[in-house]
């Protein structure tokens, strides 16, 4: 008897794409009649799938997966990143390319949304052999990739690096020098200044907006984060200026402590260095390493997990003391788990509006390299403040109004404006 799956579409149990369905399902009361366009919400608009063979440095040759999805392009091109991570899934790459698209409608950026990823552990390729697959996927992905097409940039496991290798590949594959093709690159290249921290400073800015209105003094306020590449660190550095003890960090090398607050002027840069937190147990400025499950049950105000998706669990919560999660990463909490925060009355501020920063200031760059005039990163990080304040002011606007989570309520404000271009588009463009 053959058990072939049901269709590309039908989600997997607790998978990233099935709690995003169930985030979908949530919000379609709240559409009125644009609620008859909610299958468009639930199925990519397009999905490619390519082999990427490379040649190791040792001669060999080796094949790797690498998926970009398109999930929905009402609005805009397609706008969101590449992950390299060896779970990656043409499921999960759905998942995360759908959030972009509720995320980018949320901030009313002019895109759709996609996401790319191959499945590998780039740690465990030299340099050479990464720039070699970076090339070969971007080639791959070149035929539906494109400033005015789809615009990838920086996720779990790439860099600024990477972005360049792309825009490289990108230009040279049409004759041409096209930057806007990826954000998050060098500055050399037409990067954005503040685009590397800008996804953090968001969850910091959306952060501050909700301590406040919750009434938690940031001064002094217990902070965890789950992740500390790119968008943990970026935040925890923030949230540690405006007087909140880091006082635990977990990343994928082990789970440091100190009740007193992390020293980050000694830990940003030893991460760095070694590539992960766990180096840091028994440093002169006091911290500690205890079992990564522990991790849930510490003292805290606020929770940022900003590592990858699923970790917030149903049994999770019910030994969580923070009062406040705010997600840096996409997809952090199942969607049961969301329920029994909500009972508790734990605030979530959500992945589609709390990690938005990262996309608003790679539209800023995609605005800087049409228009070759470049801002200061004063100017920038301005400009993210205000956006990321007034999107946060609407969508708590219209939690109040239908007494929903701000998880329904972002859904609700964007899927409004997805659909609505939907139908003015019409049905046969
Ligand atoms: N980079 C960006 O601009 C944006 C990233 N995000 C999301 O933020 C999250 C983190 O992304 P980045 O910081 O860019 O990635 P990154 O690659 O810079 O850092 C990932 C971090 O997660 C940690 N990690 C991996 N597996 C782990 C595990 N099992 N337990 C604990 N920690 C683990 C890694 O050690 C690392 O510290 C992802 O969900 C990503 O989709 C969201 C918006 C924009
Ligand atoms: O900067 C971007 O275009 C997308 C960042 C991203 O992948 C995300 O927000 O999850």
């Amino acid at each position: 008897m053959s058990h072939a799956p049901l269709s590309y579409i039908h989600p997997s149990a607790h998978s990233p794409w099935s709690t995003y369905l169930s985030q979908v399902d949530r919000v379609l009361p709240y559409l009125g009649d644009l609620a008859r366009w909610g299958e468009t919400l639930k199925r990519p608009k397009r999905a490619l799938i390519v082999d990427v063979p490379i040649e190791m440095d040792d001669g060999s040759v080796r094949h790797f997966e690498g998926y970009r999805v398109q999930h929905n392009l009402s609005r805009g091109p397609g706008k969101g990143g590449v992950r390299y991570h060896p779970d990656v899934t043409l499921e999960e790459v759905m998942a995360l390319s759908a959030w972009m698209t509720v995320k980018n409608a949320a901030v009313n950026l002019p895109y759709g949304g996609a996401k790319g990823g191959i499945r590998v552990d780039p740690r465990s390729l030299s340099t050479k052999e990464l720039e070699r697959m970076t090339r070969r996927y971007t080639s791959e992905i070149g035929i539906i990739i494109g400033p005015n097409q789809d615009i990838p940039a920086p996720d779990v496991g790439t860099n600024p690096q990477i972005m360049a290798w792309m825009m490289d590949t990108y230009s040279m594959n049409i004759g041409g020098s096209a930057s806007g093709v990826v954000t998050g690159k060098p500055i050399h290249l037409g990067g954005s200044l503040g685009r590397v921290k800008a996804t953090g400073r968001g969850v910091f800015v959306t952060g501050r907006e909700a301590a406040r209105r919750i009434g938690l003094d940031l001064d002094g306020a217990k902070v965890m984060v789950q992740g500390f590449g790119n968008v943990g660190s970026a935040a925890a550095e923030l949230f540690g200026q405006a007087g909140a003890k880091i006082v635990a960090v977990q990343d994928h090398t082990g789970t440091i402590v100190n009740p007193k607050g992390l020293d980050l002027s000694e830990l940003l840069p030893l991460v760095k260095r070694q590539g992960g937190v766990a180096g840091f147990a028994g440093h002169p400025s006091g911290a500690e390493r205890i079992d990564d499950e522990a991790f849930w049950d510490l003292d805290c105000d606020v929770l940022i997990p900003a590592a990858l998706e699923g970790v917030i669990t149903p049994a999770r919560v019910e030994r969580l003391k923070a009062k406040l999660v705010l997600e840096g990463a996409n997809g952090p909490t199942l969607p049961e788990a969301d329920d029994a925060l909500a009972e508790r009355g734990v605030l979530v501020v959500p992945d589609v509006i709390c990690n938005a920063g990262g996309v608003t200031v790679s539209y800023f760059e995609w605005v800087q390299d049409f228009s070759s005039f470049f801002w200061s990163e004063d100017e920038i990080n301005l400009r993210l403040d205000k956006i990321m304040v007034d999107a946060l002011r609407r969508i708590w606007d219209t939690a109040d109004r239908y007494r929903i989570t701000l998880r329904t309520a972002t859904f609700a404000v964007a899927c409004e404006r997805i659909l609505m271009a939907r139908q003015e588009r019409g049905l046969y463009p």
